[in-house]
C-alpha cells in the first residue's frame, strides 16, 4: 500500500518510522512519504493560511497549495481521506476497508479547517472520506492521521507476527471486546491467575474466554452486544 501524507507539520509524523510502522515500511508492505504543503506554495512566505470569508475566528488552509498537491500526488487508484471533526465515526470496519485501497493520501487540516472547495475538487475525481476519531477537538489533523495510520498498518498482510491475534482482539471478528490476559507469575502480590488458563484444556479456556468477552461487552459497551448476530451467544463449543 502507498500513502502519502500532507501537513505543514512533517516532524509531527515522525513516530511513524518507529516500531511496527517502521518494520512495515521496511519490509516494503507499507510505501509511506510525508509531504510540506509549504511545497506546493509559491509566495516568499510560503502561505498556507488567510482569514476566512464570513468573517469568525482564527485561518483558513487556502486552496491553491492544496489543490497543487492533490494534482502531484494522487493517481487513479487514491482515496483521499481527511480527518476531520465533521467526519464518519472511525471504526475497525472503517480501518479494514482503508486496509483494502491501493494508494491513501491523508490531509491534515490545520487552523480553522481547510478550504471545503479542496474536499470538492478532489470528490470530483477520486473517493474522499472524512474521518472523525470522535466527539473532541485537536489543533489538526497529524495526530488524527497517527492513530488511522496505525489502525490500518496492523491490518496489512505480514505485519503483524501473529495473525492468530488479529481473530481475538477488541472489536475484531467475533465484535466483542477481549477478554482479559495473564502471564507468569502464577501469584503477584495477593491476586492469582483463573484456574482454568491454566488446567491445559483448550476447549475449557476457549468457552472462559468467550463467556468473559461476552461479560465484559455486556458491562462495559452494551452497544456492542445489540449489533451481535443470535449465534455470538451460542453455549455450544466452537470449533476452535
Ligand atoms: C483544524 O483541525 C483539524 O483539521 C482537525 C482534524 C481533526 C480530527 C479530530 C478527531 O476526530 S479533531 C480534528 N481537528
Amino acid at each position: 500500500m502507498r500513502v502519502d501524507v500532507v501537513t505543514i507539520f512533517p516532524e509531527y509524523l515522525a513516530p511513524l518510522d518507529l516500531s511496527l510502522v517502521g518494520k512495515a515500511r521496511a519490509a516494503g508492505t507499507l510505501d509511506l512519504a510525508v509531504h510540506d504543503l509549504r511545497t506546493w506554495t509559491s509566495d516568499v512566505h510560503r502561505t498556507v493560511d488567510d482569514s476566512p470569508y464570513g468573517g469568525g475566528p482564527g485561518m483558513v488552509m487556502r486552496p491553491e497549495p492544496w489543490g497543487q498537491a492533490l494534482d502531484a500526488l494522487a493517481g487513479p487508484h487514491t482515496r483521499l481521506v481527511v480527518p476531520s471533526p465533521v467526519g464518519a465515526p472511525f471504526t475497525q470496519a472503517t480501518a479494514h476497508a482503508l486496509a483494502a485501497e491501493q494508494h491513501l493520501i491523508f490531509a491534515c487540516g490545520r487552523y480553522e479547517g481547510i478550504d471545503q472547495r479542496v474536499l470538492d475538487h478532489a470528490a470530483t475525481r477520486m473517493p474522499v472520506s472524512e474521518i472523525s476519531l470522535g466527539d473532541y477537538v485537536l489543533f489538526g489533523g497529524e495526530v488524527a492521521v497517527l492513530v488511522i495510520l496505525e489502525a490500518v498498518t496492523r491490518l496489512l498482510p505480514g505485519v503483524l507476527g501473529n495473525a492468530d491475534s488479529l481473530a481475538e482482539e477488541s472489536h475484531g471478528p467475533a465484535g466483542l471486546l477481549e477478554a482479559p490476559v495473564y502471564t507468569k507469575p502464577a501469584q503477584w502480590r495477593d491476586l492469582s491467575v483463573p484456574d482454568v488458563l491454566r488446567s491445559g484444556d483448550h476447549g475449557r479456556i476457549a468457552r472462559w474466554r468467550r463467556d468473559e468477552a461476552l461479560l465484559r461487552t455486556a458491562r462495559r459497551r452494551p452497544d456492542l452486544l445489540a449489533a451481535l448476530p443470535p449465534e455470538a451467544f451460542d453455549k455450544r463449543d466452537r470449533a476452535t
